[in-house]
């Protein structure tokens, strides 16, 4: 059974790595996932220019079938990121996350990254807000063509995006025919389910502190919106533009689910944050054993090929 998948010219040799903002914050986690058996790759905690502390407060929290977080962009900086992908780019195929809070920031850290040693896949996170009392940038149609644009003006090395979950299919139609006019690598979809609210039943108070207990949701509830963002986006985007599945995988039929949806990777978010880098190896054994159990050899006799009812 061989469970490869190439990206850009990068050949990965399992399907599986972390969703960014999950074990990638040090470069101890980073170490993890990158000795993980059954990790092909690993992404970097998102990036902005400069190190922040994030949301103060309990910003993460287990909920039944999932996670809730506001975390705010905790990160140790660009040049922290850059230095450890640059340093273990030869290993394996590597992704940089970036998000900066403004356009300016993600153009000057694009252009940081294009001028530096570091080869590998850039993931820019589109989830971040844009300027306050408009939507995240992703679910801002006109700035979105407008950072793309601007970034592939300068940007020539292998680059995708990392977007919120969409729920209507006019948006899947409208980011789709955004995205198909730009020579991506990728697209990684879904984020969290932005805004979700969790009750404490003991104590009658929401789960975490910031933005009075708001925050995006990880986790099995989100599998059913991950799964038609990826079928959405690969019925739509142009073949060369390839997908990374997140959202909801605890198990093989989950990562079987994703690619049979038209998934290229896949990544683990919640579930690697409960169970550790071992879930990568279970992940893959499990995702074999279906294979085994379906007669397939290859993850491209099944890649996309969720069928409809007639
Ligand atoms: C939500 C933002 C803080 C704008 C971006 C970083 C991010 C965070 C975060 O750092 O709070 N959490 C997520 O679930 N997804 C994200 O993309």
């Amino acid at each position: 059974t061989t469970l490869t998948a190439s990206i850009a010219g990068f050949d990965f040799d399992n399907v599986l790595l972390n969703a960014a903002g999950v074990y990638c914050q040090t470069a101890s986690e980073l170490d993890q996932i990158l000795e993980a058996s059954g990790a092909g790759s690993l992404v970097t905690k998102s990036a902005t220019p400069a190190e922040r502390d994030g949301n103060a407060g309990v910003r993460f929290a287990e909920m039944p079938l999932g996670s809730i977080n506001s975390m705010g962009l905790p990160n140790l900086g660009l040049d922290y990121y850059l230095d450890y992908t640059i340093t273990h780019q030869d290993e394996k195929p590597l992704f940089l996350s970036i998000a900066g809070l403004t356009k300016a920031d993600n153009l000057a850290m694009l252009r940081d990254v294009q001028d530096s040693d570091f080869n590998g896949l850039v993931e820019l996170n589109l989830s971040c807000p844009n300027v306050p009392g408009k939507p995240q940038t992703a679910y801002d149609f006109d700035t979105t063509r407008e950072i793309l644009n601007e970034v592939f003006s300068f940007y020539t090395k292998p680059l995708g995006v990392k977007l919120p979950p969409y729920f209507d299919i006019a948006h899947f139609d409208m980011i789709a025919e955004i995205l198909n006019d730009f020579p991506l690598a990728f697209v990684n979809t879904i984020n969290s389910i932005g805004n979700g609210l969790v009750v404490d039943p003991e104590t009658d108070t929401v789960v975490i502190a910031p933005k009075g207990g708001f925050g995006g949701l990880g986790g099995e509830i989100v599998k059913p919106t991950a799964l038609a963002n990826v079928r959405a986006l690969r019925q739509r985007l142009r073949p060369e533009i390839k997908i990374i599945g997140t959202g909801g995988v605890t198990n093989g039929r989950d990562v079987y689910d994703h690619i049979l949806c038209g998934a290229d990777l896949v990544s683990v978010g919640t579930s690697l944050y409960f169970e550790g880098p071992a879930i990568f190896e279970r992940l893959n054994n499990e995702l074999i054993a279906i294979m085994a159990e379906k007669g397939y050899n290859h993850l491209d006799e099944f890649r996309g090929r969720l069928q409809t009812l007639a």
